[in-house]
């Protein structure tokens, strides 16, 4: 791509189910959002290499000269991903001046370009001089994927750069896209990429970002879901700030502590999850929809109790399941939790449902008008999501996507 500028886009996610049951193995259901990651990348040359994160204020530049050592201290095949060593992330920490164990929003973005940055130039042997500017309409640190968001476009524009993925398909709104076993390639470098964020990814997060859509996840297996219905969710986000690395390790250590308590609370969630593919595709079939709509609900309420147990609970999100059940609302944490984002289900409207709330009677509007005013009350933003229109992929400009300019 000489002399030319690329922009790589990807999409955030929501976890319907199976959030940190995935990392041990157990299903999980995750649907791509409308709200995307975006990167811009430009290869010069001035000698230098600059990555700008403006929504973590970040701008670091470096002589390429200065980054020579990554080609001695990464020796990866570009197309068989390998997660970075021990030693590597030493390295690499010491050279961006990152102490061991700091887990901040910045050291490990750029923890994450450095390595995907050296290893992706690896098996070329040199280091292209490059300006990279990423931005994204995804909170930062939120449970909606920012983390895969971002490692899936630099992991897309990286290998672009080099060459490693041809070029990708043009499609008739003006997007393109790559050919799958591309996407395959980019979404096994993002993977590698989410390991130095995550520190123990299961790789849903990165999937949805590559591929969009609808997906159920189990132990590296990547299923489309087809049957599932438009599904209108309230997205809360709480504005807490936590770390999903933080989180996973102590879902880890209460695991390796607790086996046989938490082990079969995970083993619960695997089957709330399939539970919910099943009543998702009883509600496509037409099959009583009041009941299955119930169902729904319940397997949230009991899913957010589970997570509750295994730790990643947080008062802001009992604070949101409270004040949505108020208006026979239920809702659940979304993503790593710990505060973060939550979801709330939406029934189809129907008046008949609010006649034991007299206060609420009307259409699902005013009450989701009402409880959005309440939450506000809260501090936390909310947004309005339905499965098909905006967190459903599938639709063209839904999916990993790349746009050229210049030449
Ligand atoms: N736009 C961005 N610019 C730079 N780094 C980002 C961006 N989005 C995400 N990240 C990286 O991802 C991390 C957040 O990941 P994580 O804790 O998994 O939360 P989530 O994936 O739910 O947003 C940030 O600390 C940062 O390192
Ligand atoms: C908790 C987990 O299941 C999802 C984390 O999502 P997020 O980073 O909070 O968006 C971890 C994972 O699957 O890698
Ligand atoms: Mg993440």
């Amino acid at each position: 791509m000489t002399d030319k500028t690329l922009i790589v886009s990807a999409p955030g996610k929501v976890i319907l189910h199976g959030e940190h049951a995935v990392v041990h193995g157990k299903v999980a259901l995750a649907v791509s959002l409308n709200l995307r990651t975006y990167l811009q990348i430009g290869l010069c040359s001035n000698g230098r290499v600059q990555i700008n994160l403006p929504n973590i204020d970040t701008c670091l530049s470096w002589e390429s000269a200065a980054l020579q050592f990554l080609l001695t201290t990464i020796d990866a095949d570009v197309l068989n991903p390998k997660a970075a060593s021990q030693e590597q992330v030493d390295k690499l920490r010491q050279f961006a001046g990152i102490p061991d164990g700091c887990v901040d929003t910045r050291s490990l973005a750029i923890l994450c370009f450095l390595y995907l940055y050296g290893a992706i130039s690896a098996s070329s042997r040199q280091l292209p001089s490059m300006e990279i500017l990423v931005w994204s309409e995804l909170p930062t640190g939120a449970g909606l994927g920012s983390s895969a968001a971002y490692s899936v476009c630099l992991a897309a524009a990286l290998l672009t750069a080099n060459e490693s993925i041809a070029c990708p398909v043009p499609e008739e709104n003006g997007t393109v896209r790559w050919a799958e076993d591309e996407l395959e390639l980019i979404n096994k470098w993002a993977f590698q990429g989410e390991k130095l964020i995550h520190g123990n990814p299961s790789g849903v997060d990165n999937a949805v970002g590559t591929w969009g859509g609808a997906l159920k996840y189990h132990a590296g297996k990547i299923m489309p879901l087809n049957r599932i219905p438009t599904l209108r969710i309230l997205l809360t986000n709480t504005k807490v700030p936590r770390s999903t690395k933080t989180l996973v390790a102590g879902v880890k250590d209460k695991l390796n502590k607790f086996p046989s308590i938490i082990g079969p609370i995970l083993n619960s969630i695997d089957a709330i999850s399939c539970e919910c593919e099943r009543t998702l595709a009883a509600i496509v079939a037409g099959d009583s929809t009041e009941e299955s709509y119930a169902v729904l609900e319940e397997l949230i309420d009991i899913n957010q109790h589970h997570l509750n147990v295994i730790g990643v609970g947080h008062s802001s999100l009992d604070r949101l399941c409270q004040a949505t059940a108020l208006h026979s609302l239920h809702s659940k944490l979304t993503g790593a939790g710990g505060g973060g984002c939550g979801i709330t289900l939406l029934r189809p409207g129907t008046v008949q449902r609010y006649k034991t709330h007299p206060c609420m009677k009307g259409t699902v509007e005013m009450k989701v008008a009402v409880v959005t005013q309440e939450l506000r009350v809260q501090s936390v933003d909310c947004f309005l999501c339905s499965t098909r229109h905006r967190i459903l992929g599938r639709q063209r400009g839904e999916r990993m996507e790349k746009q050229e300019k210049g030449g």
